[in-house]
């Protein structure tokens, strides 16, 4: 364990737009109190991590500044390594309140709860050949793995002594044992799930039932000898609306959609009854879980700040495109743009104006597209674009233009920004990874050249 950090609570969302009023002896428990010891989840991003900054970051860190902020209140970040050591610690009086956890029977013995900060379903993953899932109890002889100590290990354990459990450290870890085929099954938030499938990739995964009450009810939890702190953090969670909620959620995820589903998905529950509503339910049912299941698709394909496919989405695409390309003898161009000196846009005009030029650059690059190019954002300031029926001389003809639209473009709050591009052509012997490495190549070779310049590498020297 490290040395309590104290985080910031100055950022742009957390404006104190509904200040609480906080009776005397809540005002004389802050000032006894100028930091109140907070353990959170070190690992469990998007929801909350600690960065490697030492800071709190995600929706839970984003929510409870902004109570803070709402209350008057300041938090110390009191690190650890992992949520264990956070409920350990907790558990000895080391921090006066845990972030964002449910309230079970076995954390009522040391802690009393605050309202929700957030609520949030959970449905069950399974691989993709899995069929549905509407009654639970029938799983007898199924396994599920489910993180060691979490709310949800502890109500499946009690609800469901049937299904054998196997513990894991962690949340993606119990995703990999279903997706590697050694479990069923796992138990996750819907978020959650399409946060670690996109990141692993895990796209064998599906989502195949909910268990009805199994839904998250995100809360504080303080010591039990601090009802004042309590009370303090609710009038404060009070204050939060839905929108705030929402538009917190939706800077770490892409909330809006799937609280929308998931909304919709809990009237299954409210069907039922005769033979013939079960019917109509199941029906409903298989209907509502494919489409969550397109939803946690696109979800896990799309970039959530450009709206872009992401990587993953465009390599389906670049191994059909290439072998296509190479089985009818077509052209085929990589393009591989890089905005320049991004670094210092980051550093000199802050984060927010950073993403808002990767947001504007990448309209740019859409807006100067044929209908039949595939572009993704590879990653960080970096989108690749692949190119059918386009030659080495085509290619770079588009490459020049891409960048000279960017580099005649006015970004908001920065002005002008270039950017650098490598073209690679498919060649018989290519596999993604080696024509991917040309145009990389190259891209190093624009940069090494002065930058906001396509450069072409047509086939390895070594070839
Ligand atoms: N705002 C913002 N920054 C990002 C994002 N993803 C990556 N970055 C930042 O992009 C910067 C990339 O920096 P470098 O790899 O040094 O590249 P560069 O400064 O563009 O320099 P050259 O590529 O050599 O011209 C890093 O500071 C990353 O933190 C994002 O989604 N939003």
């Amino acid at each position: 364990m490290g040395l309590p950090i104290w985080f910031s609570l100055a950022t742009p969302v957390l404006a104190s737009e509904h200040p609480v009023e906080l009776s005397a002896s809540e005002r004389a428990y802050l000032n006894a109190h100028p930091g109140v010891s907070l353990c959170v989840d070190p690992d469990w991003f998007p929801f909350e991590a600690i960065d490697k900054h030492g800071q709190h970051v995600g929706i839970a860190a984003d929510l409870i500044a902004m109570v803070a902020a709402n209350t008057g209140l300041q938090v110390r970040l009191h690190p650890t390594q992992t949520w264990e050591e956070s409920l350990i610690a907790s558990r000895a009086g080391d921090c006066l309140a845990l972030s964002f956890l449910n309230q079970t029977p076995e954390r009522e013995q040391w802690l009393i709860f605050t309202e929700p900060l957030l609520e949030d379903p959970n449905v069950l993953i399974t691989r993709e050949e899995h069929p549905f899932i509407s009654d639970v109890s029938s799983l007898t002889g199924k396994t599920i793995a489910l993180p060691y100590g979490t709310a949800m290990a502890e109500f499946f354990a009690r609800d469901f002594p049937h299904i054998e459990i196997i513990y894991t450290d962690s949340e993606s870890e119990a995703l990999r044992l279903v997706s590697e085929r050694k479990v069923d099954m796992t138990l996750r938030s819907l978020i959650m799930a399409a946060h670690t499938i996109k990141n692993e990739g895990w796209f064998n995964l599906k989502v195949s039932g909910q268990i009805p009450g199994y839904n998250n009810r995100l809360r504080m939890g303080v010591l039990k000898s601090e009802q004042t702190l309590r009370d303090i953090l609710d009038k404060g969670i009070a204050t939060l609306t839905p929108e705030q909620r929402q538009q917190i959620m939706g800077r770490h995820t892409a909330m809006n959609m799937v609280s929308q589903v998931v909304t919709d998905y809990t009237l299954v529950y409210a069907l039922g009854g005769t033979l013939t509503a079960v019917l109509a339910t199941s029906l409903f049912w298989m209907r509502r879980l494919n489409g969550l299941n397109r939803q946690l698709k696109i979800l896990a394909q799309t970039d959530q700040l450009t709206g872009l496919p992401n990587r993953h989405a465009l390599n389906d695409i670049f191994h059909k495109e290439l072998s296509l390309a190479q089985r009818y003898r077509r052209p085929l161009a990589v393009i591989m743009l890089d905005l320049d000196h991004f670094k210092h846009i980051n550093d000199e005009q802050g984060h927010l104006t950073g993403d808002k030029v990767l947001v504007d650059f990448s309209r740019l690059l859409r807006h100067n597209l044929r209908e039949a190019d595939s572009l993704c954002r590879w990653g960080g300031e970096e989108f690749m674009l692949l190119c059918p029926e386009t030659d080495a001389g085509q290619a770079q003809e588009l490459a020049e233009r891409l960048l000279a639209a960017a580099r005649g473009h006015a970004f908001p709050g920065t002005g002008r920004v270039t950017a650098s591009a490598g073209i690679s052509t498919a060649t018989p012997a290519d596999s993604v990874e080696t024509l991917v490495q040309r145009a990389d190549a190259a891209l190093y070779q624009a940069k090494a050249e002065g930058r906001d310049r396509a450069c072409l590498r047509v086939h390895d020297a070594a070839a």
